[in-house]
Order: C-alpha cells, then structure tokens, then sequence
C-alpha cells in the first residue's frame, strides 16, 4: 500500500473502514476541494485489492498493515468511524487505547450513540454523530448531524465542511438521530423501491425496459425538482395532477386501499427503531 505519508497529520481526516459511505463522502471532499487528497486516509479490515483500488481512483492515502493503521488512527485530526454496526465493537476496542484526546470523532454508523463513543474513547472528547446518505456520492446527499457539548466552533465548521461538500446538512439533537434515520438515512431505498415497481408495472404493460426505466427516473428527479423548485406542499402538487375521477385518483384510491401512508409511516419509524437496536446491541457488546 501507499507509503506516501497524509500531507499533515494535524489535518488528517482518517476514515476507519473504506465501504460505500467512505468512498461517496472522501469522494464528495476532494471532488469539492474542501480536503486535498493526501489529507485523506482510508483502510479497511483485509480487503487490499480495494484499497489500491481507492488509492488509484483518488489518490488518497491507504494502509494495509496494523502498525500503519494504528499510527493514522493516533495522529489523525478527524477519525471517522465508517464500519457497520456490527464492526464497531471491536474496532472501537481497537482504537480506545490509541485516542490522543483533542481529535475529533465523527461516527456515521446508525445507532452509536454519543454517549457510548465518549464512555469507550474519553469523557471529554468531540464527537459528531452524522447520519448521510449514499446519495453523498453525488454530491446530492441528506446528512443529519449532532453535536457533543465538546465541539468547538471550529471543529463543527470542520465537520460541516465535510458534509456540506456532499449535500445538505441538518444539525439535529441527537434524540431526533433515529428518526432522521427513518426519513434520510434510509429513505433513498424507499424511493428506490417504489420505482422498481413503477418499472416493473411499467413493463408489464408493455413498455421496454428501458422505456420504463428512463420514464420512472425522469418522474421521480422531475417531482423531486418541483418540491425543491417550487417550493410547494407535496399534498398541493399532487391534487395538481389528480383530476376529479381521473387516472391519478384511481391509482391513489388504490394506494389508500393497500393502506399506502400508513406503510410508508411505519417503515419510517420501524427503521428508527432499528436503528435504535442496533446501537443497544452495540453497547452490550462492549459493556
Ligand atoms: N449504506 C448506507 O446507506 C448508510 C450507511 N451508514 C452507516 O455507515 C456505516 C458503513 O456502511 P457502508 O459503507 O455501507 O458499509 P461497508 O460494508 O461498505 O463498509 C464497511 C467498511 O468497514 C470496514 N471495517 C469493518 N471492521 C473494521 C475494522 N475492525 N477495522 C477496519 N475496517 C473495518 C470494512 O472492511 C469496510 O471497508 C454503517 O455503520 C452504516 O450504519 C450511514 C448512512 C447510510
Ligand atoms: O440500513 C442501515 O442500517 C444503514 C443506516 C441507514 C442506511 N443504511
């Protein structure tokens, strides 16, 4: 791997783990020149092949053995957490020892509370907990952010820094992080799944595949764009289209019949609670 050393240490951003949601958001900052590439590091747990993979698509930093890895994680200014709930135990084990005291953590696993970061890895240290999207790899992210009380200023402008490059930021209380989970974090896959079955309707009546696709993309990004453009309620845009005993309204009748809001609210709020779960699960492993 790279034996090119970070540009600065002190301003070292160093991803723990090197998945999906590190690659879109290491991406977004260089894409964006809110970091330079070689203030970017990144590893995983043995996946090397990745990591020159990584390193050639954006020049970033990487580390294979543990001695380096290690070093990052103690020099590092910003050390995102970006493994898979499941991971963070032991990861986090790993890394208690090597925490210097004044850097930042910032943690984009679903469910990790604050206060679990900060009893593991120090009383006093900043922590953000974000929540992003994987709409982050084009720039086109949702992220929601809470603060610990050790944040200074400047370490929150840092942080925003990193998630403003690769979409929209809501700084939220933390109480609100599950939730946000529900809507943001979890949300694009809701959409995604409601096109698939525009797509597959789509299909089934006789439109080509890519005919289907290309309508069901361009309905979504166009009623997406009109929210945003216009500025008005979706239950305004949408009577807009539903003409007194037109199609619109039968197909919504149908929707109501399967009980649509009603699914769509539960999904929300059971991925909240999941989440929830899932940092429970994580703190009994650790306790
Ligand atoms: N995928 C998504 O839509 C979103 C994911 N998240 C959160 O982001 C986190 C990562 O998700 P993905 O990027 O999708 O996962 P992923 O599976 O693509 O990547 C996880 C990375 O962590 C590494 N890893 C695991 N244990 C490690 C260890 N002990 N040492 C070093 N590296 C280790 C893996 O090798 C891998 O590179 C999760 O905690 C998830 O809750 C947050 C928002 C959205
Ligand atoms: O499914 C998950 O657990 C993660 C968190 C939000 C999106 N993906």
């Amino acid at each position: 791997m790279s034996n090119t050393p970070l540009s600065s240490a002190s301003q070292a951003i160093v991803f723990y783990g090197a998945g999906s949601m590190a690659e879109a958001i290491a991406r977004g900052l260089i894409a964006s020149s809110a970091a330079k590439s070689e203030q970017i590091a990144m590893f995983n747990r043995s996946n090397t092949e990745r990591l020159k993979q990584l390193e050639a698509n954006y020049g970033v930093v990487t580390a294979a053995d543990a001695e380096t890895q290690n070093e990052l994680l103690s020099k590092a200014e910003i050390i995102v957490l970006a493994m898979k709930p499941k991971d963070a135990g032991a990861a986090i084990r790993r890394l208690t020892p090597l925490i210097q005291g004044n850097q930042l953590i910032v943690s984009i696993i679903a469910g990790l509370s604050i206060p679990t970061i900060q009893s593991l890895l120090g009383d006093k240290l900043p922590v953000a907990r974000t929540m992003p999207n994987t709409s982050s790899t084009i720039g086109l992210g949702a992220t929601g952010i809470s603060f610990s009380e050790e944040v200074t200023p400047e370490l929150r402008s840092r942080t925003l820094s990193i998630f403003e490059a690769v979409g929209m930021v809501s700084v939220i209380p933390e109480a609100q992080m599950e939730i946000l989970t529900g809507v943001s974090g979890s949300g694009p896959a809701y959409v995604y799944y409601m096109m698939e079955a525009m797509i597959a309707a789509g299909i089934e009546g006789g439109l080509s595949p890519e005919q289907a696709r290309e309508l069901t993309v361009q309905t979504v990004l166009g009623a997406a764009s009109m929210m945003k453009q216009t500025g008005e309620k979706p239950a305004d845009l949408r009577k807009a289209i539903t003409s007194p005993n037109g199609s619109t309204q039968a197909a919504l009748e149908v929707l109501d019949q399967y009980r649509f809001t009603e699914a769509v609210k539960s999904a929300v709020h059971r991925s909240a609670s999941r989440s929830q779960e899932m940092g429970a699960a994580i703190e009994a492993e650790l306790a």
